[in-house]
């Protein structure tokens, strides 16, 4: 596809582009990027800390593989750019590491000799060594990258990115196509050079990966920060209520169904382990909401597991399993993005929620 960019707003170095004490490794203002009539980036502002974990999520083709090109001056942008306080083009490269999300290094080296190369490019490189062992390929180093599997060849990429100690490291989805103990691995790293005092950039589609990581978190919709924060204010603020998801065998539940159980959930002493009003009280009860497979009461903590089956039992609601769940980024970002999960509409089926405890 034909790239095509408007003149970037942000070319040289200026007077005031020193690094200092306190200031922030990256800072991103009125970023516009636009592909022909596609606008990528629609006037993103961003700043990250320097020591952060700073990561970015957003739908596919929200615009995060554009920012992280813009940001590392690998695509030009309007706007303004300071990465570790010069413009991207001017920024001392060995202060910085990418892992772009396509990266097709040449096939016929093996992991050794591909972290060789790239640490030849600097003149104080880390030792090759320790780097494949930082990523778990020290065991495979001496085979032929066209022969590694797809979560090896990450991890040799991702040695590759960090060969030089940057001091600002881009990751974009690092962890794709690793398996879970390799994920680990890479999570680790990540604490680790954090600890250290590298920043880090990370995008990534693996929400728990950016909860658990990430001290900020910036969501990107259409080209847009639609909400950034420390992902337990973004998780207080969007993420909803803990939640019992009760899976049913087979038979979907009907609108009687979730009345009956809200019915039995509001009356005796199962009221009170389930937020909502007082027994007794005449204000409406939980929220309870179909869902594909069961319904999910909304606002119930742990204590609270004992009363729903009480009041299962007591609507003559059959189940196969329960699952509670505390919010989290995902529901976050499900939220924000208008792709959460809607209860399915239509016949006598529950349909809507039946929603006694506020909309939420
Ligand atoms: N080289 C290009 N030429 C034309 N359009 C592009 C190009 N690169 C990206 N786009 C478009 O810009 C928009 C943002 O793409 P981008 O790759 O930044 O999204 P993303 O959030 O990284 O997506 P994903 O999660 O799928 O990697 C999309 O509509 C995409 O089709």
């Amino acid at each position: 596809m034909n790239e095509t960019a408007a003149p970037s707003a942000s070319t040289s170095a200026s007077a005031d582009d020193a690094t200092g004490e306190g200031t922030p490794s990256v800072v991103g203002e009125g970023i516009r990027r636009s592909y022909g009539d596609v606008v990528a980036l629609d006037g993103v502002d961003v700043s990250v800390e320097a020591g952060e974990v700073f990561g970015l999520i957003g739908p596919n083709g929200a615009g995060k593989t554009t920012l992280v090109r813009a940001l590392t001056g690998t695509t030009d942008a309007e706007g303004t750019i300071r990465v570790l306080g010069s413009p991207p083009d001017a920024v001392d490269s060995r202060r910085i590491g990418l892992l772009p999300q396509s990266f097709g290094p040449p096939e016929r080296l093996t992991a050794r000799e591909l972290v060789d190369y790239y640490g030849g490019l600097y003149d104080d490189a880390r030792d090759p060594e320790a780097v494949l062992n930082d990523v778990g390929m020290g065991d495979d180093a001496d085979a032929w990258y066209e022969t590694l599997s797809g979560g090896q060849k990450r991890r040799t990429c991702v040695a590759t990115a960090i060969v030089n100690d940057p001091d600002l490291l881009f990751l974009d989805e690092p962890t794709t196509g690793i398996d879970p103990a390799g994920r680990r691995s890479i999570h680790r790293l990540i604490e680790r050079l954090a600890a250290g005092g590298t920043t880090v950039f990370l995008t990534s589609h693996a929400m728990d990966e950016v909860e658990r990581l990430a001290d900020r978190v910036a969501l990107l919709r259409d080209g847009e920060v639609v909400a950034v924060g420390a992902p337990a204010d973004l998780i207080a603020e969007h993420g909803g209520d803990p939640r019992l998801e009760v899976a049913m065998d087979g038979s979907n539940p009907v609108a009687a169904d979730l009345e009956a159980v809200r019915t039995a959930l509001h009356t005796g002493e199962t009221a009170a382990a389930v937020d909502g009003p007082a027994a007794g009280s005449d204000a409406d009860g939980p929220t309870i909401e179909a869902t594909t497979d069961g319904l999910r009461v909304l606002g119930v903590r742990p204590e609270g597991i004992g009363a729903v089956v009480d009041a299962l039992a007591a609507a003559g609601v059959e189940f196969e399993s329960l699952t509670w769940a505390e919010p989290s980024l995902e529901d976050v970002y499900l939220r924000l993005t208008g792709e959460e999960f809607s209860p399915r509409a239509g016949g006598d089926a529950a349909g809507d929620a039946v929603r006694r405890g506020g909309d939420r």
